[in-house]
């Protein structure tokens, strides 16, 4: 482990014992903490660089990611006002639902504060891609380690775009084969609200997601020049010792038809989110 890991300093601001789990297994000296108050989470998060924020109510049968809006908003945006003043340079991943909103909130609070840098703001969209990964192999019969699918847009139903045309290793799919993977991909967070039957939403594969967007961040702070996640910022990004180094605009160039529609499908539900995030921040005074 090169020293600039090992000086990393990272919290997880809630208590949420499944990404404190896999964070540990990052192999990185992280610190996953649970805070009692505003001073205990202001003189812990100093000299942070990356900011998980996994805070909030999850989701029970029949509810929408968007009906968590009312109470996990505020939550967001207190959260992220403690990072503003305490370690304003430090990478913050939001997992938070609903997600297409959050970090809009986020970005208004870091704005309010006058330390935003949108290349520091990301939105926890990995488990899409590690949910897509998982069914394409299954269905090509591939070794999962070997398949990359990237995924594009938000993080709700049809916000959550598959590229399965760029799947790699390069795979063909039948027009049949790409709905049915499309719709499992975008309700699977649905499918296991359901499954749990009131008691939460994903979180074992959620830490999973975690633990890797962490580990991406983290291989990026330390240097390393090829670290390529999917994540709400705009598109695909490469990651760099400053935050978000590239877009990669390649990877919604040549989409199919079917990607084109689904893509300018997506857009005004995504927009709508995303300005029902900046009204709510807004409106609100940023706690101190
Ligand atoms: N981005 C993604 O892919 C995913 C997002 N989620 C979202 O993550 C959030 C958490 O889900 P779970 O961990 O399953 O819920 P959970 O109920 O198991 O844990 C939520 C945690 O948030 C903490 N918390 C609540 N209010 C807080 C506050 N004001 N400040 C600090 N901590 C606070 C609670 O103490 C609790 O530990 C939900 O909004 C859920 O929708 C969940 C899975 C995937
Ligand atoms: O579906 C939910 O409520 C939690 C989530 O975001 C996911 O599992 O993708």
């Amino acid at each position: 482990m090169s020293p600039l890991v090992s000086d990393l300093h990272l919290y997880d601001i809630a208590n949420v014992k499944g990404v404190a789990a896999d964070i540990s297994h990052c192999n990185t000296p992280s610190q996953v903490r649970d805070f009692t108050g505003a001073a205990e989470l202001a003189n812990c998060l100093k000299g942070v660089d990356v900011v998980v924020i996994p805070a909030g109510v999850p989701r029970k049968p029949g509810m929408t990611r968007d009906d968590l809006f009312n109470i996990n908003a505020g939550i967001v945006r207190d959260l992220v006002s403690a990072v503003a003043d305490n370690c304003p340079g430090a990478f913050i991943h939001i997992i938070s639902n609903p997600v297409n909103s959050t970090v809009p909130i986020a970005a208004e609070v870091l704005k309010q504060k006058g330390v935003y840098d949108p290349k520091k703001l990301f939105g926890v969209t990995t488990l899409d891609v590690v949910r897509a990964n998982t069914f394409v192999a299954q269905r090509k019969n591939l070794k999962l380690i070997d398949v990359d699918v990237p995924v594009v847009g938000g993080h709700a139903g049809i916000t959550i775009l598959p590229l399965l045309s760029k799947t790699k290793p390069s795979a063909s799919f039948t027009g049949e084969e790409i709905e049915e993977l499309t719709v499992r991909i975008q309700n699977a967070g649905t499918e296991v609200v359901e499954a749990k039957a009131g008691a939460g939403s994903a979180t074992l594969s959620m830490a999973y997601a975690a633990a890797r967007f962490v580990e991406s961040s983290l291989r990026a702070l330390d240097g390393d020049g090829d670290v390529y996640e999917c994540s709400f910022v705009q598109s695909d990004v490469k990651l760099g010792r400053k935050g978000v180094e590239a877009l990669i605009p390649s990877d919604l160039q040549g989409l199919t038809e079917y990607e084109q529609k689904a893509l300018e499908a997506l857009k005004p539900e995504l927009k709508a989110s995303i300005e029902k995030g900046i009204a709510f921040a807004q409106k609100q005074t940023v706690a101190a």
